[in-house]
């Protein structure tokens, strides 16, 4: 088994059971939140139960790099979901402006096009500056949702498209949704990162994503990082919330290892 480095340097599996670090370090948690204010609070609920939370549109217009370095400051990892789209130029000057704040990772939307997605990595590509990750098709899409903005092909081969353009680009990894995360990780190789969201443990409202797994099944088709909002943010209990899909990634992690 692998054994993987607590934050300060000890092996987890000296203090907890084997993978769970592992488990934590793949779990982001999506703070959709308007105020800085209740997005600490809902931190604070979650009792340390992941190493990476998500700051998103919502949030970040809301709150700035301020937020990104308090939430490092309480020695979490970041994790800016931007979704950068825009000629290169401008993408270029945002990615700069955001690398200020220390966010480990960045996305960009692959709809942008490869001039766009190397401008960003070349923006990026500075000391202490994120890794970047490319949206392909947003899993609140399906074919139909997709056909509507003049892309016939189904979400599966739009995706597989996006991340080669992308990698080829020189981006680090990809957010897709758990159908296509087999397919990509086969095309990518184990190195490339492929982050998912639309996840939704069993019995969990879908609400407005379209393309969805439980943790479990993301996990084991290959997901790198799952991100997980609404499940864990509006839930009664979100500590418990994310400790039983820690335990859910758990499970697989103990079985590849
Ligand atoms: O294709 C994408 C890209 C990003 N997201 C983001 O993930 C979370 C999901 O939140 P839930 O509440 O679990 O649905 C949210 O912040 C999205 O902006 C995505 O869902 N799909």
């Amino acid at each position: 088994m692998t054994k993987s480095v607590l934050h300060d340097g000890l092996s987890s599996d000296l203090v907890s059971p084997p993978g769970a670090q592992e488990a934590k370090d793949r779990l982001t948690v999506a703070l959709d939140f308007p105020s800085a204010a209740e997005a600490l609070k809902l931190v604070d609920r979650l009792e340390g139960a992941c190493q990476w939370l998500k700051v998103g549109m919502e949030l970040y217009y809301a709150a700035g790099n301020g937020l990104v370095e308090a939430l490092r400051g309480r020695g979490y990892s970041v994790f800016l979901d931007l979704k950068l789209h825009d000629i290169p130029n401008t993408v270029a000057g945002a990615v700069r402006s955001v690398t200020r704040a220390g966010a480990g990772l960045l996305t960009v939307h692959a709809g942008g096009g490869a001039a766009m997605m190397r401008a960003a990595a070349e923006a990026a590509n500075v000391p202490g500056g994120p890794r970047l990750l490319a949206v392909t098709v947003l899993t609140s899409m399906d074919a139909e949702e997709l056909a509507g903005v003049g892309v016939a092909a189904s979400p599966g081969n739009q995706v597989l498209l996006l991340a080669r353009l992308a990698k080829a680009a020189g981006i680090d990894g990809m957010v897709c949704s758990a159908g296509e995360v087999e397919a990509l990780r086969k095309v990518m190789g184990p190195e490339t990162m492929l982050v998912v969201p639309g996840i939704r443990p069993v019995g969990s409202d879908i609400g407005d994503q379209r393309r969805v797994a439980t943790p479990e099944v993301a996990i084991a088709r290959g997901a790198s990082m799952l991100v997980v909002g609404r499940p864990i943010t509006k839930a009664a209990d979100p500590g418990a919330a994310a400790r039983a899909i820690l335990k859910e990634i758990g499970r697989v992690v103990a079985t590849t290892d």
